[in-house]
């Protein structure tokens, strides 16, 4: 079918895109399809590579902190020594948050899911932002750096208010990682400790257009603002298809205490027909998540450290049993699961932590939006009755 665009105003664009050939196909879940130009992040699936602005993700990860790495993301090059300490700064200078979000959380039931009570906090910081109709690529700069800074403390006191426990302050002398999980936990890390849930924040910091990100790019496209992109953006993550895996990966892990347990609660799922949460992707499927890789050295690596070797065998052990039964590897949030529980953070935080992780490379799509704006508004395979009538 040739697109049915009709040239009323002249405009050379409307023009080219006349000439553009489509076809009605209509593909469910839009596997495959793309949706949108970016310069943020790709998958190279044949390669086995996350590229970032050009980087490796996994190179980034063995090299610098999620700080620079967010450097990357918004301002499109990697921070020098200097520029890295300076976004840590502005990040720690913008930690604080209003009372009155506090207050707001204060009044939401204390069962509320932590991604809900952060979606409400996101979108109730909206209106302390004031430069939050100036979709300009400074103005969202300014305000991805204000949002980035505050939703560490938006997930842990999110979660504290709700759970009765007093706010916990930031550490103005941790770094931007090392606070976040001084928070999570209230201990000041090990650097260990540190090192690695920096690594995670980086695996998690971008993935070029996930649910959650095409989620944000949809709601930015009619030139809303970031706050609510984002608080779209956390709504999409929360579902255990997507971000709400690492959680119900660890409630799967729980069930076993050994290998041949952990078999046999998988093969028990595999048998009712359900899905093992932290296995398959989308675009990998039948290749390896590099950030899967990453992790699961990093769960190694404490492992160790803690004296839980048991915990990575049985993983690993998890991850044979799915290869031989299903051909399926691992995605990020397999590895990231244990790595989490075994950094002591509580598990109704695991997704809100890889939302806020994901803030860096949320906010820069948004900005990408807004900067090459085309409204997105797809048409269906419509498949009910025509020709009804009233009477
Ligand atoms: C960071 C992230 O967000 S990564 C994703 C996190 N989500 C999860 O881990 C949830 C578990 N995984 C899944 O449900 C899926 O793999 C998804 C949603 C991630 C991708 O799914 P889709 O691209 O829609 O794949 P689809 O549903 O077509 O699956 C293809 C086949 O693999 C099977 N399959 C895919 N994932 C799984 C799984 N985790 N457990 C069991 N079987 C699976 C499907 O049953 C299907 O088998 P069939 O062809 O015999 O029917
Ligand atoms: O890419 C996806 O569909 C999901 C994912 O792994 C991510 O968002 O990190």
């Amino acid at each position: 079918m040739i697109a049915r665009v009709v040239d009323q105003d002249g405009n050379a664009k409307r023009r080219e895109r006349e000439a553009i050939m489509t076809d009605d196909r209509y593909v469910p879940g839009l596997e495959n399809v793309i949706a949108s130009e970016t310069n943020i992040s790709y998958l190279d699936v044949e390669a086995e590579q996350i590229v970032l602005r050009g980087y490796d993700l996994i190179e980034l990860a063995r090299s610098v902190s999620y700080v620079e790495v967010a450097g990357l993301l918004l301002n499109g090059s990697l921070p020098d020594g200097k520029g890295r300490d300076l976004l840590e700064e502005q990040l720690s200078a913008a930690s604080a948050i209003p009372d009155a979000i506090y207050d707001i959380l204060a009044h939401v039931p204390a069962g509320t899911h932590r991604m809900d009570a952060l979606r409400t906090a996101i979108s109730a910081l909206a209106g302390f932002d004031g430069e939050l109709e100036d979709h300009s690529a400074e103005a969202n700069g300014r305000k991805a750096i204000r949002l980035l800074a505050k939703v560490p403390g938006l997930v842990v006191n999110g979660h504290r208010i709700l759970s009765g426990q007093p706010v916990i302050e930031t550490r103005g002398d941790l770094s931007f990682a090392g606070n976040f999980l001084f928070m999570l936990t209230a201990k000041v890390p090990e650097p260990l400790e540190e090192r690695i849930f920096d690594q995670s924040l980086i695996a998690y910091s971008e993935h070029e257009l996930p649910n959650s990100t095409f989620a944000a790019r949809v709601i930015a496209s009619t030139m809303s603002d970031m706050y609510g992109a984002v608080a779209g953006a956390v709504s999409s993550l929360k579902g255990y298809l997507h971000g709400g895996a690492n959680e119900a990966v660890m409630a799967m892990l729980g069930e076993a205490a050994t290998p041949g347990e952990l078999e046999a609660v998988m093969l028990g799922k595999l048998a009712r027909k359900e899905r093992i949460m932290g296995f398959g992707h989308r675009v990998y499927m039948r290749k390896p998540d590099p950030r899967a890789l990453l992790m699961k050295e990093a769960l190694a690596r404490l492992a160790e450290a803690k004296g839980r070797q048991d915990l990575y065998e049985m993983c690993d052990a998890g991850e044979a049993v799915m290869k031989r039964e299903k051909g399926l590897y691992p995605n990020l949030d397999y590895y990231a699961a244990p790595v989490y529980a075994l950094l002591g953070i509580p598990v109704p935080l695991f997704t809100p932590v890889f939302l806020a992780a994901r803030t860096a490379g949320l906010c820069a799509h948004v900005s990408e939006q807004h900067a090459g704006n085309r409204l997105f508004r797809p048409r269906v395979s419509y498949t009910g009755p025509r020709g009804l009538r009233l009477s």
